[in-house]
Formats: structure tokens, sequence, C-alpha cells
């Protein structure tokens, strides 16, 4: 028996004979969906700031105000002293966003999935999990320990047929969906997975990771509108261009949570700086409606001109659009070539997504333009 450092060593040495290395590697947002990496400037269609806000200077100069005011850190847990009137009044912003009751604000949304979906299943022991065979690691670390029942990505005869079996017995039964996935800019049929759930008297919970700030009426969202959704996830870090994350839902569930949640109770609440971030981005985020036309046209084109040369681009509808390369190998290499080409276009490999469906995953940003999009389409031609 070797020791701990020897057995990290062996995983580390069978990571990287299986191909599934991963480093990390400095870079740097820059304007106009460029990317710096490597002393060189890239076209990025890697990263999320899909509405350009990460770079925006009414975010750094709120931010900068906030800090200033109210200083760098919270102080506490928001149960203990760390709830300052700027928390209860950007929670009613998210809700008016997102046309909830009410909303509560968590670190980040892998720690919000990881945390909320236990803090909910709590209130429902026995209940039987549904979940798309798709959704984001973070839902299976709050799921964790519970026995899921995967249903084929989008599949709603499938999940019916699940709930059906699985579900009737179980005192309770919560579907867990997500509005786009996010390796393959796809949508859910939100209104259906609605009254599927109402029909089996299931909760359902969604993730807005991808959605918040693109999609529906002025980027509140896919879930905007749809009702019998309980609950709403979303987070700040990809189209609102910061960090942190928020859930939309009845005053009742937040309630629940702040009673109940550990990963809200027992964490200090979100710095002041990232609250003026926020609050400056939703001020903006309503009113780029251009921004979210520019994007709607550049992923149609993209799409169309990969069809054209032949590459599977999975479903997607949104500013996320992935080209399936198949292997791992393959998927790198076009990624190496595309980087020697000056565009980051990242390769995703298992086990972020299936076995055989490596792929480049290409996210659009606002500060792209047609030529930007057509270089790309070039060079994988
Ligand atoms: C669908 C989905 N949910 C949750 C997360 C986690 O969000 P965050 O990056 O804010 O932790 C991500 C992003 O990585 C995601 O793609």
């Amino acid at each position: 028996m070797g020791s701990f450092d020897e057995r990290v060593a062996d995983g580390l040495a069978a990571i990287r004979a299986g191909g599934r290395w991963r480093e990390l590697r400095p870079s740097q947002l820059a304007q106009a969906g460029r990317i710096g990496r490597d002393g060189q400037g890239l076209i990025d269609f890697s990263s999320n700031d899909y509405l350009g806000l990460a770079l925006h200077p009414r975010l750094a100069e709120r931010a900068a105000d906030w800090g200033h005011a109210y200083g760098t850190g919270a102080g506490a847990s928001r149960l203990v002293t760390g709830t300052n009137a700027a928390h209860l009044a950007i929670e009613a912003r998210v809700a008016a966003f997102k046309g909830t009751e009410a909303a509560l604000l968590f670190a980040s949304g892998w720690q919000a999935n990881a945390a909320v979906i236990p803090a909910l299943l709590a209130a429902a022991p026995g209940a039987a999990v549904f979940t798309d065979r798709l959704v984001h690691a973070s839902i299976h670390a709050g799921l964790s320990g519970v026995r899921q029942h995967r249903f084929r990505h989008n599949d709603l005869a499938h999940l019916s047929e699940l709930l059906d079996r699985h579900g009737a017995a179980a005192p309770a039964r919560v579907i867990l969906v997500e509005s786009v996935y996010s390796m393959d800019g796809d949508r859910a049929d939100l209104p259906a997975l609605a009254t599927l759930a109402a029909a089996h008297d299931a909760v359902l919970i969604v993730d807005e990771a991808h959605a918040t700030g693109v999609l529906g009426p002025g980027g509140a969202g896919l879930c905007h509108g749809v009702p019998g959704i309980a609950l709403v996830m979303g987070t700040f870090s990809k189209a609102l261009g910061s960090f942190g994350a928020y859930v939309a839902c009845s005053a009742l569930l937040r309630d629940w949570l702040v009673n109940t949640c550990s990963g809200f109770i027992f964490t200090t609440a979100p710095p002041p700086p990232l609250l003026g971030a926020i609050d400056a981005a939703l001020d903006l985020v309503p009113g780029m409606t251009a921004e979210r036309t520019h994007l709607a046209n550049l992923a149609d084109r993209l799409r169309a001109g990969l069809a054209v040369r032949g590459f599977d681009t999975a479903g997607s509808t949104t500013q996320i659009v992935p080209a399936i390369i198949g292997t791992e190998a393959d998927t790198l290499a076009l990624s190496a070539r595309l980087a020697g080409a000056g565009m980051l276009a990242a390769a995703i490999r298992p086990p972020t997504v299936p076995a055989g469906t490596s792929r480049l995953r290409i996210a659009l940003r606002a500060g792209h333009d047609i030529a930007d999009v057509d270089r790309l389409l070039e060079a994988l031609g």
C-alpha cells in the first residue's frame, strides 16, 4: 500500500494516460469577443460572457462604488449579521426580473445547485427524483447519494414513462432540468414539462444558467411566464458578467431555504462589490435587445455554416453551438489547429460530455461580428 501522495500520483498518471489531463492556463477576457492567452490575442469562442458585461465599465464602477460604500466583505453569514439592505434589494430586483414572488442569493451557481437541491429534498423525504441525462455536474452534486431516474435528453415520453413506473408509489416527485443545456445549446420544452409535472403532481426545478440575460422577455430566461415551475436557479456568472447565483421561487420556498439550506446558512453573505456589479447588470440587461438579436443572428449563421461543412450541431437553437467531433484526440487536434489560427474554441471531452461526443463548444459573445464567425467557419472548412 503506497502513501497518500503515491496514490494521488498514480491517479494522475491514469488521468494522463487516458488523455483526460486538464491544466490551468492564464487568460484574460478582452473587448470585441477577444481573449488573451499565452501572450496571444484570440477570438474567444469559449467564454460565457455572452452579452459582454464582464468588461462593461458600468459594472466595474458600481462594484467599486459599493465596495467603498459598504466594504469588500459582508462580514458574516446572512443569518448572523451579513444581510445588508443591498442583499434584500438585489433579491427583490431578481424576483421582479424573473417574475416570481421571491429570490435568494447564493455564492455561485455550482454552490446553489449543490446546496438547494438537498434542502428541497429534505422537505419531501423519499421523493422520486427524475433528471434529464444531460443535467450539469452541480445538479449531480446536489443529488449525491440520491437515486436518480434519468430520462433520455429532452425526451418527455421517456420521462412520462419513468414517472408512471417509479413516481406513482413515491410520496413526492421532483423533476430537474435545464432550460438551455450548457454543452448542447438546445432548449427544454418548459411548458410541456410543466404540464407533465402537474399531471404527476411533481415539483419542477429548472437551471437557467445559460438562458439568463440571453433568452426570454428582456433576457429574463425561458421560465418567465411559464406557470407550474417551483424553483428556478440561475447565475450572474455568465451573461450577467460577474459571479454568484440566485434562486427565484415562492416566498414559502425562500423561507424554507433560509431556515434549512446549509449552503445558505453556514456561508458568508455575497460581498457588496459583487452586489454592485449585479445591480448594474440588472439595469442593463432588459434593454440589451440588440445584443440578443445579434447573438441569435450569429448563431443562425454559424449553425448553417457548420451544417454545410457536415458538422452535427446537436439540436442547438441558442448562442451555444457545439460542433460534435467524436473522439477526444480529434477534438483536441482541431481545437489546437484553431488556436494556431487565432481562435479559442475549447475541446469539451468526457466526463463533461458522453463518450464519443467530444466537441468544440462554440459560445458566441455579443462582441463578435459576422467576420469572426466566417473566419471560424473557414478554419473549420
Ligand atoms: C447548467 C449550469 N448550471 C450551473 C453552473 C454553475 O454556475 P457557476 O459557474 O455560477 O458556478 C453552470 C456553469 O458552469 C452550468 O452550465
